[in-house]
C-alpha cells in the first residue's frame, strides 16, 4: 500500500502520488484506481474513482520550488498538459513547501503558478491553431467546420481541443457526439471535445450593448483519456477563450468566466498567452494498493 491524496479543481478530480514513492506500473495503477465503479473511494461520499493520477516530483531545492507533473489518465495514457491538474499540483507542492509561487513542469512546458488562499492561478502558455501543433491531419487550420455534425474550431492549449460554440451546451448529446469527434481522422492524436455557449443571465462585467462581446460562457468537455465527460477541464476553458478571441467576441479587457458543471474558472488572454484561475480542494488522503512489480505487463 502507498499513501496518496485526492484533490479536485472545480470537480476535475485527481489521485496525487508523490513520485518519490515507487509505483512500478503507473498505467496499471491509474486504470485500477481511477475506475468510477471500483476505484479509490472517498471516505465521506459515495463517489469512486478519479479523472486521473498526478505523479508529482517535488524539487524544493529551487526558488521558486518546482514540481514535475505526469498525468496518467483512466485509460492509462499520459496527457501532455492538464490545466486543473497543474493547479492541483501547485496546491500540493505549496502545502509541502509553504511557497505561494511554484513552477510546474509539464510535457507541454513549464507553467508558473501562484497560490492566493484557496485559489490557484496557472500561466497556461501560448494557444495555437497551427495544424501541425494541434495536431491536425491537414495543412490548414480547422476553423468553424463540420466534424461529425458539430461545427468546431481546433486549438491546442497544451492538449488538443475541438471547440464548438452552440446555443445551449445542455442541448447537445455529448455522450454520443463526443467520441465521434474525439476519434475523427482529422485529429491524428485525438482531441478533447469542448462545448461552449454564451451565458446571458449572469451579473458580470457590464458589456457595451453595441458590442457582441461575451464575458461568461458555459462549458462541457468530453475528455480524451477519460473517454467521457468530466465536471471541469482547464485546458478546455482556455480553449473556449482562445476560440472566442479568434472569432472576435471577447471583451477588450479583463478576464472571462467559464462555467463547467463543477464550478467557475477565470481565464485571461493576453497576446495569445493564457492564465487559468480557480479554486482547488484537497479532499482526503488514503492508502492504495500497488501491483506486484513482477507482474508488470
Ligand atoms: N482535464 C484536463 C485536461 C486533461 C487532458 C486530457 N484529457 C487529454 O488531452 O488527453 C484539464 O483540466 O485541462
Amino acid at each position: 500500500m502507498i499513501s496518496v491524496s485526492k484533490y479536485h479543481g472545480t470537480g476535475n478530480d485527481f489521485i496525487v502520488v508523490d513520485a518519490a514513492i515507487p509505483v512500478p506500473d503507473r498505467r496499471a495503477f491509474a486504470i485500477e484506481h481511477c475506475d468510477r465503479e471500483t476505484g479509490i473511494n472517498h471516505p465521506d461520499t459515495e463517489s469512486n474513482g478519479a479523472d486521473g493520477v498526478l505523479f508529482l516530483a517535488l524539487e524544493d531545492q529551487y526558488s521558486p520550488p518546482r514540481v514535475v507533473m505526469t498525468l496518467v489518465q483512466p485509460d492509462g495514457s499520459v496527457a501532455e498538459m492538464c490545466g486543473n491538474g497543474a493547479r492541483c499540483a501547485a496546491a500540493w507542492a505549496a502545502r509541502k513547501t509553504d511557497a505561494d509561487e511554484l513552477m510546474v513542469d509539464t510535457q507541454a512546458g513549464t507553467r508558473r503558478a501562484i497560490i492566493e488562499d484557496e485559489t490557484v492561478r496557472v500561466e497556461m502558455g501560448h494557444t495555437t491553431f497551427l495544424p501541425d501543433k494541434v495536431p491536425l491531419a491537414r495543412e490548414s487550420p480547422l476553423v468553424e467546420e463540420d466534424v461529425e455534425g458539430l461545427t468546431v474550431t481546433a486549438v491546442n492549449t497544451g492538449v488538443p481541443h475541438a471547440v464548438a460554440f452552440v446555443d445551449d451546451v445542455n442541448s447537445v448529446d455529448l455522450e454520443r457526439v463526443g467520441p465521434l469527434v474525439r476519434n475523427a481522422s482529422v485529429f491524428p492524436s485525438g482531441a478533447n471535445v469542448t462545448l461552449a455557449s454564451a451565458r446571458s443571465d449572469r451579473d458580470t462585467t457590464p458589456l457595451d450593448s453595441d458590442s457582441d462581446a461575451v464575458a461568461v460562457f458555459d462549458q462541457r468537455t468530453f475528455e480524451r483519456g477519460v473517454e467521457g465527460e468530466t465536471d471541469s477541464c482547464g485546458t478546455g476553458a482556455v480553449a473556449i477563450a482562445a476560440v472566442a478571441d479568434r472569432q472576435g467576441f471577447l471583451p477588450d479587457e479583463g478576464p472571462i468566466t467559464v462555467c463547467p458543471p463543477g464550478g467557475d474558472l477565470e481565464v485571461s488572454l493576453s497576446a495569445g498567452v493564457a492564465t487559468l484561475s480557480g479554486p482547488v480542494v484537497r479532499e482526503c488522503s488514503t492508502d492504495l494498493s500497488v501491483a506486484d512489480p513482477r507482474r508488470i505487463s
